[in-house]
């Protein structure tokens, strides 16, 4: 049985690369051939086969993601620009509007909507010696593994053809000796509550496109689903330790047009001071020559969040009310990160999975449901 790491298993025969075309294109167009290479992308334009991909991890299968939504994103690349948003101290901000235009942002949507599992995370906190109950006001679910971590990847089937589209991950733990860390990744590892999942196929293509404009890597994919205008991300930062210092954090989103706001933490207000909720008890100052961004993303758009903006800056997506309201068509939005050390991965899983049921969204009601519900329903 042949064994490739992920990572080699997706990562372009240069050769292949064309030398016609802008850099942007040449660093993502042969990572699209290659996964097509693997015959786990099937043209739907010309057949009714649709591939799937599986992982004991996983829930359910996770299609792959079709050819025609594949290959128009790929055309797209070679007009990719950013505007750079940094008049204001410690924001360093590139927006795409759009990165990928709305038709097909919109079928990307819908895609990843019916194909992914979600989860409405459950969790306590501590505040103020009372134990407090969240209920995450959204869908998230997250793939993906630390730096210290590499998945295995085989194919179920015997034959070592590349093309078969019978493929099988299989998660083997490896640790790289030159990537040890103090903490010991096995032992970590079994503290996980919810074992880290391979990132599908389907978002291999944006996360590769997202690596290349931010000119990083990254091995962590969460993806937000706010069915609705009450879904909400409250006013936090992105500024984990394991995300080392100033990460670059890509941020695309699709379907339901929503207001993103940036304000600056309060003066005085150091790592980790006010990050959920904005301003620390009893201190909303503005900081002094900041104001309030709103950008309204769109279907397509992608904001690129990098060097001090985390530590300075929080970040919300507020709730939007009212009758006949865009927001409540639903919206995805797909953070990219690189989470350095197991203690971000079991972070991201226990906040963005949990151990709550599985929803998935169900294209006749028109509304996420619980996967074992629609197991029975549909005798799966
Ligand atoms: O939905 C968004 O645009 C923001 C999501 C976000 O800030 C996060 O997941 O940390
Ligand atoms: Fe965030």
């Amino acid at each position: 049985m042949a064994k490739r790491t992920l990572e080699a298993f997706f990562s372009p025969p240069s050769k292949k690369a064309k030398a016609d075309i802008g850099p942007l294109s040449r660093i993502v167009s042969p990572l699209v051939k290659a996964a097509q290479a693997t015959d786990t992308f099937t043209d739907q334009s010309t057949s009714d086969i649709q591939r799937f991909t599986s992982h004991p991890s996983w829930p359910s299968l996770i299609a792959d993601l079709p050819k025609g939504i594949s290959d128009s994103i790929e055309e797209l690349l070679l007009t990719a620009s950013g505007k750079a948003i940094n008049n204001q101290p410690h924001l360093d901000l590139l927006y795409f509007q759009p990165l990928i235009p709305q038709p097909t942002a919109d079928e990307l949507f819908r895609f990843l909507r019916s194909s992914l599992p979600f989860y409405r995370v459950k969790y306590t906190i501590n505040r103020f010696g009372k134990s407090l109950d969240i209920n995450t006001p959204r869908y998230t679910t997250v793939f993906g593994i630390d730096e210290t971590s590499r998945f295995l990847i085989t194919q179920e089937s015997s034959s070592s053809d590349e093309s078969s589209s019978n493929i099988t991950y299989t998660t083997s733990r490896i640790v790289e000796s030159s990537n040890l860390t103090k903490e010991s990744p096995p032992a970590k590892y079994q503290k996980y509550t919810v074992p880290p999942r391979p990132i599908p196929p389907c978002l291999m293509l944006l996360k590769n496109l997202m690596e290349a404009l931010a000119s990083d890597t990254y091995n962590i994919v969460l993806v937000n689903y706010y069915a609705t205008g009450t879904d909400s991300i409250s006013f936090h930062s992105d500024d984990e330790r394991f995300l080392g210092e100033n990460p670059a954090i890509a941020s695309f989103s699709l379907g339901a047009r929503r207001d993103f706001l940036l304000k600056h933490k309060p003066p005085g207000a150091g790592p980790g001071n006010g990050n959920k909720n904005g301003a620390p008890k009893g201190q909303d100052a503005v900081f002094p020559g900041t104001t309030q961004i709103k950008l309204p993303l769109g279907s397509g758009d992608m904001i690129l969040m990098r060097g001090e903006t985390q530590r300075n800056w929080l970040h919300s997506i507020p709730k939007r009310t009212g009758k006949g309201n865009e927001a409540d068509t639903g919206r995805i939005n797909i953070t990219m990160r690189k989470a350095m050390i197991p203690a971000g991965t079991a972070n991201y899983y226990q906040y963005n999975v949990g151990t709550g049921p599985v929803y998935r969204w169900d294209n006749k009601k028109k509304e996420m449901r619980l996967w074992e519900e629609m197991k029975l329903e549909e005798n799966i």
